[in-house]
């Protein structure tokens, strides 16, 4: 089997997506015509410029563009069309499933009703899976650098139509903002039987990981790769088989590490962890699933191993199991 192959395969694997945000998804050639469509003003002159604005140095530097773009999702058909331009797009990368986040505190405090943002959503996640077979679901990310008070705001916001969504995450600027913080918004997330993911251990040290699944109850980890710092939390997420979304191209435009060669998919696979691998915000960090798959072929994943990768993030994902079995014997049938 030759390296091309492989990567010419890969967008026929069936995977699943499970860390992505949708607000993440929105090319600048889309915001530029929302901004139009809506008559608001983008802080950059045109695409080109928006574009070159996509050289990072943390985080922070990408959450400063990433919150700048939002106000120009304002109606319900926007927030269609982005989901729907996503769905589409990343089914070329052979996502199967997608679970997508919503910085809904971020749109509530741009006057934006939760209703509006879930009708568009939950519209194109349903024409998604008229036209392709596509499932999924929204997650509730919680901004965990916005006051706590918002977060239960949004789950206010949400409660009476709480069946629309799948579960519960914690993003946004990582260090200073622990998991233990939201101890309460996750009990109450818990109680109305949504499942719980959060981003810790992107920027944030290990004990952010640990603090996410002994505090919060989390049932996967999103990015997680500081984990591999910690050879008693790397234990345990293997005993407990909780699963890492992790997100190597994001990893690498943010600088969580230096080069591609550093990153520690590689060990966390080895030593045993569930490890999925995801696109977090594609449109700024310049690929979509198939590409973050395709990236690692440099590391040396093989065939088995990219199908074993799918395969993890199937069961990973927080479809039911008649679903899961589907998608678990496409992965089986799939070769190079
Ligand atoms: O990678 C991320 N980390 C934290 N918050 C985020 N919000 C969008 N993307 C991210
Ligand atoms: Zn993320």
């Amino acid at each position: 089997m030759t390296t091309g192959s492989l990567l010419a395969a890969l967008p026929r694997l069936p995977k699943a997506e499970l860390h992505l945000h949708v607000e993440g998804t929105l090319e600048p050639e889309l915001a530029f015509a929302l901004a139009e469509r809506n008559g608001v003003a983008l802080p950059y002159p045109d695409v080109a410029a928006l574009r070159a604005a996509y050289d990072f140095a943390d985080l922070q530097s990408f959450l400063d563009l990433y919150y700048a773009c939002m106000p120009v999702l304002r109606t319900t058909e926007d927030f269609h069309d982005l989901t729907a331009a996503y769905l589409e797009r990343s089914h070329r990368d052979g996502v199967v499933h997608a679970e997508l986040f919503v910085d809904l505190q971020v749109h509530l405090a741009n006057g934006i009703g939760a209703d509006d943002v879930l009708d568009g959503m939950t519209r194109a996640l349903a024409g998604a899976r008229a036209a392709r077979g596509t499932t999924g679901g929204i997650i509730l990310s919680i901004v965990r650098d916005s006051p706590v008070a918002t977060a239960h705001a949004a789950l206010d916001a949400v409660a009476h139509r709480i069946h629309d969504l799948v579960g519960i995450g914690l993003d946004s600027a990582e260090v200073g903002y622990p998991p233990s913080l939201f101890v309460e918004v996750f009990d109450r997330a818990a109680a109305l039987g949504l499942h719980r993911v959060a981003h810790a251990g992107e920027e944030g040290p290990p004990a952010y990981v640990v603090e996410a699944v002994e505090l919060l109850g989390v049932e996967r980890v999103d990015h997680g790769i500081r984990a591999v710092e910690d050879d008693a939390l790397v234990a345990l997420l293997v005993e407990r088989g909780i699963p890492l979304t992790v997100c190597p191209l994001s990893n690498l435009r943010l600088r969580a590490v230096p080069d591609l060669a550093a990153h520690p998919i590689r060990a966390l696979v080895d030593a045993g962890v569930a490890v999925t691998v995801n696109s977090d915000d594609p449109a700024y960090f310049g690929g979509y699933a198939g590409a973050n798959y395709a990236v690692l072929v440099e590391l040396g994943f093989t065939a088995p191993e990219f199908a074993r990768l799918a395969a993890t993030s199937v069961r990973a994902s927080f479809t039911d199991d008649a679903r899961k079995a589907e998608l678990l014997a496409q992965i089986d049938a799939w070769s190079v």
